[in-house]
């Protein structure tokens, strides 16, 4: 039988996408369309060890799909006469209705629309998606897998901004948290890495992409987490600046004019790494740092304090901790992030071993290490896959009441 899954992660200029069987975790085929609404356009697709390349413009996310469906069918395999078994999608925003992966109705495509002022930048791109994907394949199950999901479980100590009421009930303001669909995969891979089950585990994971973000798991569930009402708070990231003062909002409303939409724009897009050093790219950032660059050695700094910041903070609020486990681009592929980040850290009980680090091997600390540190790839697109099938099969389940969505 057909299990593949078409997991489709839509941003507000790209659409990445993936083929896979979830049973093995075989990639089939992927890709991303890149540089939607704007000038130049990039359709690249992977499929049986080739990569084909399609550089004309792509107007909005409806010729993106359509784009995806033509490389399908031009490049294999045909998705037309195969069509997948679901299409998962990620959804950033659930706000606090969704914690479960949900079966996409009408009435789902609703919800997640009214969510939109939690996640402006996120959640219209993920919705538009989901309906273009739902024209072009109205006969198959979709299902949206949701970054807050995982973090349902943050104790309200936790998750409560200090407010007033009126911010918290009736505009939803609290920490909703993100990146859940990597955490629960990680969290899993660490576990077994440890040899133990994830429930008997208790973890500070790192997330260290674009976005990133720090989670303390205990017993394989999320008690805390960096990011907040959206994914702006918490670590430095490549265009957000992270914690900051709120304050700092009002000082620059006062003294520079500057409106929400233009604050909005500049602590999302211009701060973070680009932000301290003209470039959100790690990789180009380590190589001038390496050269002597001191914008390029400050904003190495500066993200590497606020991670261990939050480490030393998620150590306090766990007690007890089994790893710290790094995940990500950055976290995956620079080991100098990762020992920056947990300088000065030995007499909390987490020695890193250079070499091992240097190489980037799975267990990067000492043997005598009290707290292993890890390097575990995510894979949010497997996770998708496997919880978009995970809820369909509890729906076909012979006797099993139909889910509320
Ligand atoms: N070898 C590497 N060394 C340092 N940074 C890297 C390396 N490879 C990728 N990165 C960084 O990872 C970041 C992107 O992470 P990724 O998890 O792919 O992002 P996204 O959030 O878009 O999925 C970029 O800053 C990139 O420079
Ligand atoms: C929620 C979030 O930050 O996502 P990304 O890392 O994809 O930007
Ligand atoms: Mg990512």
């Amino acid at each position: 039988m057909n299990r593949r899954v078409l997991v489709l992660n839509s941003g507000s200029s790209s659409v990445k996408y993936r083929l896979l069987d979830p049973a093995d975790g075989g990639i089939v085929a992927g890709g991303i369309a890149e540089g939607i609404g704007e000038p130049t356009g990039r359709l690249t697709h992977q499929h049986g060890g080739t990569e084909a390349v399609d550089d004309d413009p792509i107007p909005d996310h409806e010729q993106a799909l359509r784009r995806v469906l033509t490389a399908f069918r031009d490049h294999g395999p045909d998705l037309e006469s195969v069509p997948p078994a679901a299409v998962g999608h990620r959804v950033v925003h659930g706000g606090r209705r969704f914690s479960d992966p949900t079966v996409v109705t009408d009435e789902v495509c609703a919800a997640i629309d009214r969510l939109t002022p939690l996640a402006p930048l996120h959640n219209p791109a993920n919705l538009t998606g989901i309906e273009v994907a739902r024209k072009l394949f109205p006969d198959v199950p979709h299902v949206a897998v949701f970054d807050t999901a995982f973090h349902a479980t943050i104790p309200a100590a936790a998750h409560t901004y200090a407010v007033p009421p009126e911010w918290r009930d009736r505009h939803g303001v609290r920490r909703y948290g993100f990146h859940g669909t990597s955490y629960s995969h990680v969290a899993r891979a660490a576990a077994a890495e440890l040899g133990a089950e994830v429930t008997d585990v208790n973890l500070i994971v790192l997330h260290l992409g674009n976005g990133a973000s720090a989670c303390a798991i205990r017993g394989g569930v999320s008690v805390d987490t960096s990011m907040g009402l959206t994914p702006l708070e918490g670590l430095v990231m490549g265009t957000r600046s992270g914690d900051l003062d709120p304050a700092v909002m009002m000082h620059m409303h006062r003294a520079a004019g500057m409106s929400a939409v233009e604050l909005d724009h500049a602590l999302n897009h211009e701060s973070g790494l680009r932000g301290l050093a003209g470039d959100n790219d790690m990789r180009r950032l380590r190589a001038r740092a390496d050269r002597g660059d001191r914008a390029a050695r400050l904003a190495r700094d500066v993200y590497c304090h606020r991670i261990r910041k939050y480490v030393g903070a998620y150590l306090a609020v766990l007690g007890h901790v089994d790893a710290i486990v790094f995940t990500g681009g950055v976290g995956e592929n620079d080991d100098g992030i990762r020992a920056g980040g947990l300088a000065g850290l030995h007499h909390l009980g987490i020695a890193l071993d250079a070499e091992r680090n240097a190489r980037g091997e799975t267990r990067v600390s000492t043997v005598a290490s009290p707290v292993a540190v890890l390097v575990v790839p995510t894979d949010e697109e497997l996770e998708i896959a496997r919880q978009s099938l995970a809820v369909l099969d509890a729906r076909n389940r012979p006797g099993d009441a139909a889910p509320p969505e």
